[in-house]
């Protein structure tokens, strides 16, 4: 259970400068609409705590702790691709130059490599006409990466670049990173909001009911199942066999799965299983059926295959490949049994996590976009937008840090799932 202390949204100081309502009647936005400033007021929420948890909503707040006229913004994103992320870019600046005025929003290139002066790409200033059409695009238009920086280097450069609004955009590994730059921010008495937007496909961030990115993944996981019962449909003794992002986390298996409603084993990393129970089950199901469709997390079974232990430059654990595993041993076994399958796999990999984000995370991006930039401008700091009882809220980096979501088998979702498949277990 999280106490008070643990909720406490850390603030650079008393929020006392501007109300957003002053400041946007004032302010030199003349391509503001009269409607957007009746929205804020339609809008503001104040600082009240959504339950059970506890934690503070998301959203302007009345009064502001940063002169926006007066602001440097950053934003960065590190990690895996995933849709929404120029989304995410675009409603930044949106929100923070063309509503609040600040005038400088700057994109930092690479991930954190490009807050480290000696190692990276100079970061470049984002105007109307960069951001105007890159929603359309997938990926990010400031790049990404992996591995570590030091926390002291990327506070000097941030501090040497004048910016005092800093937006993370990445998953766990992104936000353990903005922790540090956020303590070492405070360390040193600076006054430079870290706000966060948690990003990742495989939506496994802790009091982040949904990530944007998770569902244009799965749409597209959907299309690639759909092509794979086609294949396993049309030859006798088909399998339809499909591996799919998820390193620690079975949510996009499992969603793709409940969406297609046309698979019959679905693995996850979170339900072992073994090829004693899950080759006869399939057995089973061709002697019925003639083809069967098989999801796999790339994180599941890991236990069955030999593979080289390792970690990427993040420190994430390296996996072995369990698709090409389970396509042999499920043609060595009907070859043995003397009932040859026909396995069809599909591995589409990144091409799920490169594409444009679908309308549903269109709408998440506008929403951690515009609370993002609320947040910062009040002061607040050392959090990620999160979203709790479908509500964005304020999460503080020190209670995520370190928090995994995973699929509990005893939950709905796998409930979902064990009922669409039919499957007996796992
Ligand atoms: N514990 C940590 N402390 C400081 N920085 C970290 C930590 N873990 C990861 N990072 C940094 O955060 C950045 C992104 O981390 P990582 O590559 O793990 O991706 P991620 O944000 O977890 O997203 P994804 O969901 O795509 O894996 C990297 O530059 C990485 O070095
Ligand atoms: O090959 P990369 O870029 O390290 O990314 C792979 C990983 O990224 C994720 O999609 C998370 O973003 C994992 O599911 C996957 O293992």
């Amino acid at each position: 259970m999280l106490t008070q202390e643990d909720l406490r949204i850390t603030s650079l100081g008393p929020r006392k400068l501007l109300s957003p309502l002053r400041h946007l009647r004032e302010g030199p936005r003349s391509f503001v609409p009269d409607d957007r400033r009746v929205m804020y007021h339609i809008e503001y929420c104040g600082d009240e705590i959504v339950n059970p948890l506890g934690f503070e909503k998301a959203g302007p707040r009345e009064q502001l702790y940063f002169d926006p006229a007066e602001c440097r913004a950053a934003i960065v994103t590190c990690g895996g691709l995933c849709p929404g992320l120029n989304n995410i870019i675009r409603n930044l600046y949106y929100k923070l130059h063309g509503d609040y005025g600040v005038p400088t929003i700057l994109g930092i290139r690479n991930g954190y490599l490009g807050l480290n002066p000696e190692l990276g790409r100079e970061p470049f200033p984002l105007t109307d006409s960069v951001v105007e059409q890159i929603h359309h695009q997938g990926g990010t238009i400031l790049g990404t990466s992996r591995g570590p920086q030091d926390a002291r280097v990327m506070v000097d450069y941030l501090e040497s670049l004048g910016v005092n609004l800093f937006f993370p955009i990445g998953g766990d590994g992104t936000q353990k990173g903005a922790h540090l730059i956020a303590q070492e921010i405070e360390r040193r008495g600076l006054k430079i909001a870290v706000v966060g937007v948690p990003k990742t496909i495989d939506n496994d961030i802790k009091f982040c009911y949904r990530s944007f990115g998770y569902l244009s993944a799965v749409s597209e996981a959907e299309t690639v199942i759909d092509r794979a019962h086609v294949e396993a449909k049309s030859t006798p003794r088909g399998v339809g066999l499909v591996k799919l992002m998820g390193r620690e986390a079975g949510f996009i298996a499992a969603a793709a799965t409940i969406a297609s409603g046309e698979v019959n084993f679905t693995l996850i990393p979170e339900a072992p299983f073994s090829l004693d129970e899950l080759l006869p089950a399939i057995g089973r199901r061709l002697d019925k059926r003639d083809h069967a469709v098989i999801v796999v997390a790339e994180g599941a079974g890991q236990d069955l295959i030999d593979h080289e232990q390792g970690r990427d430059k993040s420190g994430n654990r390296k996996l072995g490949d369990i698709g090409p595993f389970l396509k042999q041993a499920i043609t060595d076994h009907f070859n043995e049994v003397g009932k040859p399958a026909a396995v069809k796999y599909f591995d589409p990999s990144y091409y799920i996590r490169s594409v444009q984000a679908n309308a549903a995370d269109s709408l998440l991006c506008e929403m951690f976009a515009r609370c993002a930039a609320h947040a910062a401008l009040a002061g607040k700091t050392d959090l990620f937008i999160g979203l709790w009882n479908n509500r964005p809220v304020h999460v503080p980096l020190r209670v995520s840090v370190g928090q995994v979501k995973r699929m509990e088998p005893a939950r709905d979702l796998w409930s979902a799932v064990l009922a669409t498949t039919g499957q007996e277990k796992w």
